[in-house]
């Protein structure tokens, strides 16, 4: 497995790559890697005829406060689960070499579609821009046929795709399905910020949208119900930052609902702020 922290010798070795006719599939990363980003390695590695994965924690997609500087960051251990899961190779840049003037600078930044305004754009107002920059940036230096994301972050998904559409990028977004400890907690790297008590009670997020899948399979279309029954099962989490039934292209709110709807939440766990949702069908 070969590693790279600059960008001109990744973009080298992925040239070289497509010369020899060898599609490339490429993971983006914030590290602190388990089998949710491991599922992703494995649809690429699937896919693709050569898989790159990208480590950075992207300053500018944190806010003042958040958690940029406790962010774990086991590289030794996450290299070898990549060389394990038969990655070829990994980008490792630092913050210099991505952002050469400072993350503060006012440089260049892509400024995403509507669908990041709500829900976490809301909470975390520069996130977005700080995920579609630094996207834009990581495939400038890993040209990719595809690029594979997670529904844990469906939001993100969404800002992503927007991206790739409005701005006609080559690479094509793949959307991976979100992986789950056997007692339904989405895998998150922040997950190992919760103690034993705090790893019990966010169990309640995923149950609640159980609770609401079950009452959609049974045919309730009331998306107000829908929320109620979402918020009546959080209550072991000690905040609630969204807990929505919304459009599932848009993320706008929708009342009785005719289309493919999304339910989604945000909610803190002591300290620990975590995502999870559920995709919702009609049929
Ligand atoms: N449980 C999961 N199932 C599927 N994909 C996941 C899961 N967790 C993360 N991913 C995906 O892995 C990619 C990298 O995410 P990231 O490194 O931020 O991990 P994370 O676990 O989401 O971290 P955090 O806890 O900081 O949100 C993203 O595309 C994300 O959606
Ligand atoms: C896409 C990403 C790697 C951009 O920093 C990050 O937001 C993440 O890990 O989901
Ligand atoms: N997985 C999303 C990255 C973040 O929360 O910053």
């Amino acid at each position: 497995m070969e590693t790279f922290s600059s960008i001109d010798a990744m973009r080298a070795w992925c040239r070289q790559q497509t010369r020899s006719g060898d599609t490339i599939g490429l993971v983006p990363t914030m590290g602190a890697l388990h089998e949710g980003h491991l599922s992703l390695v494995q649809a690429a590695t699937s896919s693709c005829d050569r898989c790159v994965t990208t480590i950075f924690v992207n300053p500018t997609q944190f806010a003042a406060g958040e958690d940029l500087d406790q962010y774990p960051r086991p590289l030794e251990d996450d290299l070898a689960m990549l060389r394990d899961a038969g990655v070829d190779a990994v980008f490792l840049p630092n913050t210099k070499e991505m952002y050469p003037g400072g993350p503060e600078q006012k440089s260049t930044s892509v400024q995403p579609s509507a669908v990041a305004l709500p829900l976490e754009g809301l909470h975390r107002p520069d996130h977005f821009v700080g995920v579609a920059t630094v996207v834009m940036k990581l495939f400038q230096a890993v040209p990719s046929d595809r690029a594979f994301f997670g529904r844990k972050d469906f939001q993100q998904l969404c800002v992503i795709e927007h991206m790739v559409r409005d701005l006609n990028l080559a690479t094509e977004v793949v959307p991976c399905e979100i992986i789950r400890e056997s007692d339904g907690l989405a895998m998150s790297s922040r997950n190992r910020y919760l103690s034993d008590d705090e790893r019990q009670r966010a169990l309640c997020i995923s149950r609640s949208l159980a609770q609401v899948e079950r009452a959609f399979a049974e045919g309730n279309r009331d998306s107000q119900h829908l929320e109620s029954i979402l918020v009546d099962h959080l209550g072991d989490c000690d905040s609630v930052d969204y807990a929505v039934v919304v459009d599932r292209e848009t993320l706008a709110p929708v009342s009785a609902i005719s289309k493919n709807v999304v339910a989604l939440v945000a909610a803190r766990v002591g300290a620990t702020r975590l995502i999870d949702n559920r995709e919702l069908y009609v049929d």
